[in-house]
């Protein structure tokens, strides 16, 4: 999917939402474990019921590679169920030598037909760059993540005093454009936000750790919102798993739209 497209989809919908399918079976509604494939039934209800309120979805793939060769079925199965406008993320945390990232870049891109990946930067701009070389496809590279161990190694001062996760930034911006790179910045992470705004203000950033993690999308979407939208805010337990009963999909669609309509305010705003 091109910039411009995503860009449109988000004022279409007044969203900038992704769904985050973290769909495990010992978490989804027991009535659904008699179903043939129980976690492809759990998404697809799970994306009827958002998908007026959404404009990304975002499974994680070791929810899937957990469950052995059905799981990357019931993946495949996810992935073609989605309409074609909204925007796809692979959530793989991938990078390694050059021409092993070409093929797990393969994997995701050609195989599944996914629109993006999350990489890791750890193995620089050689492990990277495999992914960048695909049409309308897009890299989105960890930054400064979400968790706490992100204070281990990401906020680490660099000689010129700068944390590493900037110099991640920096430097990255060289290996593809706007249009084809994204930054996944965590949503816990509202005291650097504006800085990392300043840094690159047209990139699109993926904020995951809204929800269960406690980040506050308001504080998110004033700082990190730019004139095309520029944010994608990633839910997963807090709307998939907002029920455990059957009325899982329609406390999921509550969930999604709550989150939608105040994205919309923000919106409204710009
Ligand atoms: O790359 C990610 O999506 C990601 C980066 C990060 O810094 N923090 C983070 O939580 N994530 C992912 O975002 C999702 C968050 O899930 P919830 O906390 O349930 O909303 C999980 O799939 C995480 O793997």
């Amino acid at each position: 999917m091109h910039y411009k497209q995503l860009s449109q989809q988000i004022f279409k919908k007044s969203s900038y939402l992704c769904v985050g399918l973290d769909s495990a079976l010992d978490k989804i509604p027991s009535h659904l474990l008699k179903e043939k494939d129980p976690i492809f039934e759990f998404n697809k209800q799970i994306i009827d019921a958002t998908i007026d309120f959404a404009v990304a979805y975002k499974p994680n793939i070791a929810f899937y590679e957990a469950l052995g060769p059905s799981g990357w079925e019931t993946l495949q199965k996810t992935i073609d169920y989605l309409p074609k406008d909204v925007f796809t993320i692979a959530d793989a945390k991938r990078g390694d030598i050059g021409n092993t990232s070409q093929m797990y870049a393969k994997a995701f891109f050609e195989s599944l037909n996914f629109d993006s990946v999350t990489v890791a930067p750890y193995m620089g701009s050689d492990s990277v760059k495999p992914f960048l070389t695909f049409e309308e496809k897009w890299v989105i590279l960890l930054a400064l993540t979400s968790n706490e161990g992100a204070q281990d190694f990401q906020f680490e001062e660099l000689q010129n005093g700068k944390p590493l996760y900037e110099k991640v930034i920096e430097q990255s911006q060289n290996w593809g454009s706007h249009e084809n790179m994204m930054y996944v910045i965590g949503a816990t992470r509202n005291e650097q936000f504006a800085h990392i705004r300043q840094l690159i203000p047209k990139h699109f950033l993926l904020v995951p750790g809204v929800g269960a993690q406690g980040g506050s999308l308001k504080e998110i979407s004033e700082i990190g919102l730019n004139k095309d939208g520029g944010l994608l805010v990633n839910s997963s337990r807090g709307i998939i798993y907002a029920s455990s009963e059957k009325d899982f999909a329609k406390a999921a669609a509550q969930e999604a739209r709550v989150l939608q309509e105040e994205m919309k305010v923000y919106l409204d705003q710009l």
